[in-house]
């Protein structure tokens, strides 16, 4: 029974195809497409294995891409499902205000975030960062409830906005330094640093409110970028969004024989 797992961001549409709807299944085959070129993927790598038996996603990137996403799936039976944050599920409990407005990746992230650190230890709080076109801080508490999160622009998006913003802001990417002496380096810290002091103020409010010390995990296809200017040691877990997509679907297939 073999289980594919998408996850569309606002940038890229990132897949895995798996033995089965298992957390730890045998991957066979993954891939990531630019929303823009996500139209070829049934004739090119789609086209490559047999009709997956489960399809479970998330996407957050509107119903023009869900449509576009659905197409490629046209020509399997297999009928495509998208996780919706809800009130609880796989362990997770939800605090926003909203249950269901809560992006689906943060949420499937979170689970898998969580499912991460029970697999090595006792239960903690998780401070969880997800760095995609947008920066999600989420912060968990030891029994699993998300309190509560900051999102931020992401590097992409801070410079564009400074860049159509201003008239002296059009340079090429610089380094992360201390003490920036040209703009490109000014800009490339001050987005840098703005997430990581971001990150170490979560940190903070949730030490705080859970009175332990959180784990602190980082994910999204530019954690990389982010790794070398942390205050404190993460981890970096590259695969957060799809081990979730697999606790989720493991879990719904035991409980109702399917996704
Ligand atoms: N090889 C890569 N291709 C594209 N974007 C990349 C790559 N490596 C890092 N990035 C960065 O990651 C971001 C996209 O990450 P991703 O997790 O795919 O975002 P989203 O989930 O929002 O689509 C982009 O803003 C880009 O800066
Ligand atoms: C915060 C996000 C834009 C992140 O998107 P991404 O960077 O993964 O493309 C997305 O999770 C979203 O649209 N969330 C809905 C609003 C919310 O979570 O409150
Ligand atoms: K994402």
């Amino acid at each position: 029974m073999t289980f594919l797992a998408i996850d569309v961001g606002n940038t890229r549409l990132k897949w895995t195809l798996y033995e089965r709807p298992a957390a730890g299944a045998r991957v066979l085959a993954h891939g990531a497409e630019f929303l823009e070129q996500l139209d070829r993927l049934a004739e090119g790598p789609w086209a490559e294995f047999a009709e997956p038996t489960r399809m479970l996603g998330c996407i957050v990137a509107g119903q023009a891409v869900k449509h576009r996403v659905h197409e490629q799936m046209e020509r399997w039976e297999v009928e495509p499902r998208w996780v919706v944050a809800s009130d609880a599920e796989a362990g997770l409990t939800n605090g926003y205000d909203f249950p269901a407005r809560l992006g689906a990746d943060r949420w499937v992230a979170m689970i898998g975030a969580r499912h991460h650190m029970l697999a090595r230890g006792p239960a903690r709080p998780i401070l969880l960062v997800m760095v995609g076109t947008a920066v999600t801080v989420e912060a968990i508490d030891a029994s699993g409830r998300f309190l509560g999160g900051l999102i931020l622009p992401g590097h992409g998006i801070m410079l564009r906005a400074l860049e159509s913003g201003t008239a002296g802001l059009h340079v090429p990417t610089g380094e992360v330094v201390e003490f920036p002496t040209n703009t490109s380096d000014g800009l490339t810290s001050g987005g840098t640093y703005a997430i990581a002091g971001a990150c170490e103020r979560m940190f903070r409010h949730l030490f705080l409110r859970s009175g332990a010390e959180p784990l602190c995990l980082m994910t999204g296809g530019a954690g990389w970028k982010m790794m070398p200017s942390m205050m404190r040691p993460y981890e970096l877990v590259e695969n957060l969004i799809f081990d979730g997509l697999l606790v989720i679907a493991q879990e719904r297939e035991a409980l109702h024989g399917g996704v």
